[in-house]
């Protein structure tokens, strides 16, 4: 009420409509009630039945006055203004993936270390560069899944896109290194979106001191690479760790350890986490849906077929044809909304949505899930329907898995690559049989089954 208060009369008046809920707590409680009670669009729905379809909202989370921005258009112009808009993440989240990540750089800053991380994960030639081994990693795994009975699926999945990360960015990680750092990334991500209480039994307290653990792990192996630099020891190749240690800005200063760590620890974290779910949600989707799993085979076998005997593996020109199947992936994204909401926070008095105002201060959310699961953007939201994409270019902002303008997910590419290479090996050959496929599903931190996925992969037939 005091920060509504101090904007004065003029600029209160063109706030969009909504309410700053319980004292202290703001509306964090019905945000939680509704996630944690498994109708996670009750709680933009619960906006919508208020105060109509204004597409903004005011409320108080996360401790802050913040706007709840749920259109297209809304979305689009926040999103591309980084005049107006900075980025605004919770305490909780800087506090774990690191102050010296990209979440909280300046925009030059962020600008330059943006272009020298992200061209070696996307574009044709990176994608090249690391087709064989993700190709070869999936195909491995599956083979060993199917001979190992039941196996928490999700969790499978996390190690396997983990391994592709940290092949990207520390080529020469051993196992107990990556199966130490794989483990504290779990106990991480279960605090990114809880409140920043450090106290024994809150999940910020137990994630906080996961993220002292992967910045010792990160520590020692940033230490071994700078020992490795001085004594002049060759290096098998340069990886993203290397490109850290040696970056120079145009006053030739270098980046220090705390620096090189927290973008370590941002990247390999958005580099696993969500391609892992992705992958097990499509993977669940295609298995319950028989027409839709024969389509998507159908498309494989073909795409198998034409492949020249002399080709070890698929190549990009073969993931460039599978159509149907992104269409799958895209279906997958837009309904599960791994990222459902984006943070910023507005540098200067803003008009947005037929003159709703964002004051200067406040913390904007992005709900791409609001957007997602629109009627009237997305006719049936409810219904998971990849063939609404024949055909279909998404209107700018309408579609925003991997966000927009400057803060585009830089690993897109590389996620829809991953995600169809271990779909190809599994449409061509496996089957999975869920435990209990009717488990409940936690929404917090992203959409996942309790059990992680229980199940059994059965080999049905070999891949030609
Ligand atoms: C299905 C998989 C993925 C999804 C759904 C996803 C989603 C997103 C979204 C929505 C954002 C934008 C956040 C914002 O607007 O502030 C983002 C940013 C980011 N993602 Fe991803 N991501 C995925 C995979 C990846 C992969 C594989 C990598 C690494 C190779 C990655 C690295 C990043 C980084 C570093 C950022 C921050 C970019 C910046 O602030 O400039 N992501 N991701």
């Amino acid at each position: 009420w005091a920060r509504e208060a101090s904007l004065g009369a003029g600029r209160r008046a063109r706030l969009p409509p909504g309410d700053m809920g319980w004292p202290v707590v703001g509306a964090m409680w019905a945000f939680l009630w509704a996630f944690k009670s498994g109708d996670p669009d009750s709680f933009i729905g619960s906006f919508i039945r208020r105060f109509g379809r204004a597409g903004m909202y005011r409320a108080f989370m996360f401790s802050s006055p913040t706007i709840l921005v749920a259109t297209p258009d809304a979305c689009k112009r926040v999103l591309m203004d980084d005049d107006g808009f900075a980025e605004g993440w919770p305490k909780a989240t800087v506090a774990l993936i690191g102050s010296k990540s990209f979440l909280t750089l300046p925009c030059e800053e962020h600008r330059r270390l943006r272009k020298l991380t992200a061209a070696p994960i996307n574009g044709s030639d990176a994608l090249s560069t690391y087709l064989g081994f993700i190709d070869r990693t999936v195909a491995e795994a599956l083979r060993r899944w199917s001979d190992a009975g039941e196996i928490e699926f999700l969790t499978e999945l996390r190690r396997v896109t983990f391994q592709v990360i940290v092949q990207i960015f520390l080529t020469s990680a051993d196992d107990a290194t990556m199966r130490a750092l794989e483990r504290s990334y779990t106990d991480l991500n279960y605090g990114i979106r809880a409140m920043a209480i450090n106290l024994p039994g809150f999940a910020f307290h137990k994630a906080f001191k996961a993220r002292k653990k992967l910045v010792s792990v990160l520590q020692g192996a940033l230490n071994e690479r700078r020992v490795a630099t001085t004594k002049g020891l060759p290096k098998s190749n340069m990886d993203m760790m290397d490109r850290l240690i040696e970056a120079e800005d145009e006053h030739g200063r270098r980046l220090d350890d705390e620096e090189i760590i927290d973008i370590l620890i941002m990247y390999l974290n958005a580099g696993h986490e969500s391609s892992a779910h992705i992958s097990m949600w499509a993977t669940v989707f295609l298995q319950e849906n028989p027409e839709i799993f024969a389509k998507a085979k159908a498309e494989q076998e073909e795409i198998i077929q034409n492949i020249p005997p002399t080709q070890k593996g698929i190549s990009l020109r073969d993931f460039r044809k599978m159509e149907y199947l992104s269409q799958v992936i895209d279906e997958t994204l837009r309904f599960v909304n791994i990222s459902f909401v984006s943070f910023r926070e507005a540098k200067k008095d803003v008009s947005v949505n037929a003159g709703y105002l964002i004051p200067k201060g406040w913390k904007v959310q992005l709900w791409y899930r609001g957007v997602h699961m629109d009627p009237e953007v997305y006719p049936d939201p409810k219904k998971f329907n990849p063939s609404r994409w024949e055909d279909y270019s998404a209107r700018a902002g309408t579609f925003l898995p991997f966000g927009l303008g400057t803060r585009l997910c830089p690993g897109n590419d590389l996620a829809k690559l991953e995600i169809s290479i271990f779909l190809h090996h599994f449409l061509l050959g496996y089957k999975l049989t869920r435990t209990n496929p009717s488990c409940r599903i936690r929404y917090l931190p992203h959409p996942r089954p309790v059990d992680n996925c229980l199940a059994k992969i059965t080999k049905v037939s070999d891949e030609q």
